[in-house]
């Protein structure tokens, strides 16, 4: 007659095949029902793979059979995020090519929709954090939208050495963008598989070095490309950025719901075109609504970061890095203040 223990000790043989423990170590039996010699398991791995998954239902049932199953049927479900968090996440942590070591904070930049102001927000958080002494790598994965080579006045292209990708450095950021790999800015038209396969380089070929932060400016809203990102990326944390007006927090809510849904910790939220303050007179004047930064942190339960205003950053003579504001600009305080708070929440 089987029982549960008999089960148990031949999940300690088979291994998930991507997280490398047994499906023992992992908690991977949700349920088993075993009636006259039938077994029937219902079996959690890390990832879902078919291919995968047909491998270890024959392990399973092999083993099981050998020790007098009469028949087995295994039914597989996923390990939630968290559940893989807390076994010390895949071996092999993205992006791989971080010095070892060294312990780097993925910060993802995440909007509802399009046009908010995530690239901005992505650009001048990294600028703060390394104003701040921070050695800090930037990751335009809006894939299809990217434009953070623009706003920062990027033309040269990243050098490759030793098969690996060595990413732009621009004020002391190390960059890469889609943006890099396309020519003449010609728009992007793969489909979901080539572009999983293009942000997977980016993760495991570029060569970023010691980095205390990896800011990833997500695509907007919540289709395949940023769940995809979301879930390579376990350990990340995120930033939303919404414009005041209501509507727009609670499209943002969205992207928020999609963070806690793959377990990734919201940091906050950052109002992007907060207002606007008259150069004249200093009078300020609410353009897109007010309140939805106030709105979204109470949804997410969160903390508004900061309020940018709408206002372009003042040039720096000399240097073409449209979308940057710099240091003596009088917002850059502003993106300083959220750096700060960004710190002190990841220390
Ligand atoms: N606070 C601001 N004041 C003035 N202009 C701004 C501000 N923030 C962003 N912009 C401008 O708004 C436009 C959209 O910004 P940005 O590209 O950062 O948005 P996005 O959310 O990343 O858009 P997409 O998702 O389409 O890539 C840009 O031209 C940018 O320079």
């Amino acid at each position: 007659m089987m029982d549960q223990q008999q089960v148990l000790d031949v999940l300690k043989t088979v291994q998930d095949p991507f997280l490398h423990k047994s499906l023992v170590e992992t908690k991977a039996l949700k349920d088993v029902v075993i009636e006259d010699g039938r077994i029937r398991l219902e079996v959690a791995l890390s990832k879902q793979d078919q291919v995968k998954q047909m491998q270890i239902q024959v392990e399973i049932s092999s083993k099981l059979k050998e020790q007098g199953a009469a028949a087995v049927v295994v039914r597989f479900t996923v390990l939630s995020a968290e559940e893989i968090r807390q076994l010390g996440g895949f071996p092999v942590t993205l992006p791989t090519l971080l010095s070892p070591g060294v312990k780097t904070e993925f910060i993802a930049v995440a909007s509802g929709k399009g046009g908010v102001g995530k690239s901005t927000v992505s650009v001048n958080l990294a600028l703060a954090l390394a104003r701040q002494g921070k050695k800090v790598g930037l990751l335009d994965a809006d894939i299809y939208g990217f434009s953070v080579p623009d706003m920062m006045g990027i033309e040269n292209r990243p050098a490759i050495k030793d098969n690996r990708i060595i990413p732009v450095e621009r004020f002391g950021i190390k960059v890469i963008s889609m943006g890099f790999f396309v020519e003449n800015n010609s728009p992007v038209i793969w489909r979901g598989p080539m572009l999983g396969k293009m942000l997977n380089n980016f993760f495991n070929d570029v060569y970023w070095g010691d980095l205390d932060y990896l800011v990833l400016d997500l695509p907007p809203g919540t289709g395949d490309v940023a769940m995809d990102i979301h879930s390579k990326l376990p350990h990340s944390k995120e930033i939303i950025v919404t414009t005041p007006h209501p509507t727009a927090a609670f499209v943002a809510a969205r992207a928020g719901a999609m963070a806690t849904h793959t377990d990734h910790e919201i940091l906050g939220i950052v109002e992007n075109m907060a207002y606007y303050q008259s150069k004249k007179t200093g009078e300020i004047e609410y353009v897109f609504g007010k309140g939805g930064g106030d709105k979204l942190s109470d949804l997410l339960k969160t903390e508004l970061l900061g309020r940018v205003p709408l206002t372009q950053p003042v040039p720096k003579q000399g240097v073409l890095a449209p979308g940057v504001y710099f240091e003596d600009d009088p917002i850059a305080p502003v993106y300083d203040e959220i750096a700060h708070k960004v710190i002190n929440k990841l220390t």
